[in-house]
């Protein structure tokens, strides 16, 4: 049976609500801030993973060093809660330089962007998160900028107004984007080099785990690290955050010391499985394979089962999902694959494992 769409969506979403994730590395809480700052790596070599952009970004700030110039401009593109902000910091701190950072959506004006940019010190970095979500004027600004090291400042408006050049002193500008592809070909051009964060491998992760351990002061053997490694979605953000909540469980109801088997306990306390599924995901599973036979099924009528916002299920749970290869979204709809089911500890009907023999070849 095909679960199609029927017309526009009229039902709120009713059921429980999914906020305050703890698998969600795109939302941070204040208590991540705080603790987020006091477990940074401060140089390239104690930045655990990312053999490659770590190599190159190496490179090209010794040879900056050595030229005694200012860095090339950065782009790091990547998913939430991989590095990107720590990166930044590095590369300042390897060029001894100051960092100033800021983000796109902060700047909405091209007069934001230039009273930024004339206040930097020679060889600064200016760190710009989010960078693919700064306005128009303001990028074209940055352009200039980046290039020559000068902006026209407009005084005025209309047919009277002028074009007063500023020169800027040379820097270093990092910009942090999840979406690449969002930015227009002649920014993209101006960076002198681009790194690409990939997710982490868990054995990585394992050692984020065991070096924030040792900096927050709580003991954790390696089969403990791995069981939180493994349910961390590739995202040292994610691995940091329930790690402390771990610590939590240990402090209050063992003797302290992280093993395997308390951190499967603390983390079904707060319903994060073994492969990193919290309750939004496993709800959208569910639904999927329990009242869809699997699907194909349209996004609408899953999200109003799940009883959340369309864009909450299409933008937060369904990305991982796909990721992990439980959830296929195919031109007829979403699909759940053979491990959606086995995950769950489900059987596929009859009928929904022939149709999906033909979508997966299983
Ligand atoms: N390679 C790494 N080694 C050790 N810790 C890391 C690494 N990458 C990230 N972390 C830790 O993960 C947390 C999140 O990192 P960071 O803020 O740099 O991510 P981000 O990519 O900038 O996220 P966002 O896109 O949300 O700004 C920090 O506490 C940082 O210490």
């Amino acid at each position: 049976m095909n679960w199609d769409e029927t017309g526009p969506e009229t039902d709120q979403p009713s059921g429980p609500v999914f906020d305050d994730r703890l698998v969600d590395a795109g939302h941070l809480d204040g208590e991540d801030t705080a603790v987020e700052a006091a477990l940074r790596p401060k140089d390239l070599d104690e930045f655990v993973g990312q053999e490659k952009v770590r190599e190159q970004l190496d490179l090209v700030l010794k040879a900056a060093r050595a030229r005694g110039a200012t860095a090339d401009h950065v782009l790091l593109s990547g998913a939430p809660g991989l590095g990107k902000t720590t990166l930044s910091m590095i590369i300042a701190a390897e060029m001894n330089a100051p960092i100033r950072i800021t983000s796109g959506p902060a700047i909405q004006h091209a007069g934001d962007l230039a009273a930024i940019l004339s206040s930097l010190q020679e060889g600064e970095v200016l760190f710009l998160d989010e960078i693919h979500r700064m306005s128009r004027p303001a990028e074209e600004m940055l352009y200039m900028a980046m290039e020559d090291f000068r902006v026209d400042v407009i005084v005025g408006k209309g047919p009277g107004a002028t074009a007063i050049p500023l020169e800027l002193p040379p820097f270093t500008l990092v910009g942090a984007t999840t979406r690449a592809g969002l930015l227009p070909p002649p920014l993209r051009d101006r960076f002198g080099f681009t790194g690409h964060m990939e997710f982490y491998a868990p054995v990585e992760l394992e050692r984020v785990i065991h070096r924030s351990a040792r900096l927050l002061d709580v003991g954790i053997d390696v089969e403990g690290a791995a069981e939180i490694a493994g349910r961390s979605r590739g995202t040292p953000r994610i691995a940091n955050r329930l790690l402390r909540r771990v610590r939590d469980y240990a402090q209050v109801k063992a003797e302290g010391t992280i093993d395997r088997h308390i951190a499967a306990a603390a983390l079904k306390v707060y319903e994060v499985d073994e492969r990193g599924l919290d309750r939004l995901d496993r709800a959208v599973l569910g639904a999927l394979l329990k009242l869809f036979g699997g699907g194909p099924v349209g996004l609408s009528t899953l999200a109003v089962a799940v009883g959340e916002e369309r864009e909450t299920v299409e933008e937060v749970a369904e990305p991982f999902l796909v990721r992990e290869g439980l959830l296929a979204r195919t031109p007829r709809g979403r699909v759940a694959t053979p491990a959606a089911w086995a995950h769950l500890g489900l059987v596929p009907p009859q009928h929904g494992a022939k149709g999906q023999q033909g979508l997966f070849g299983a």
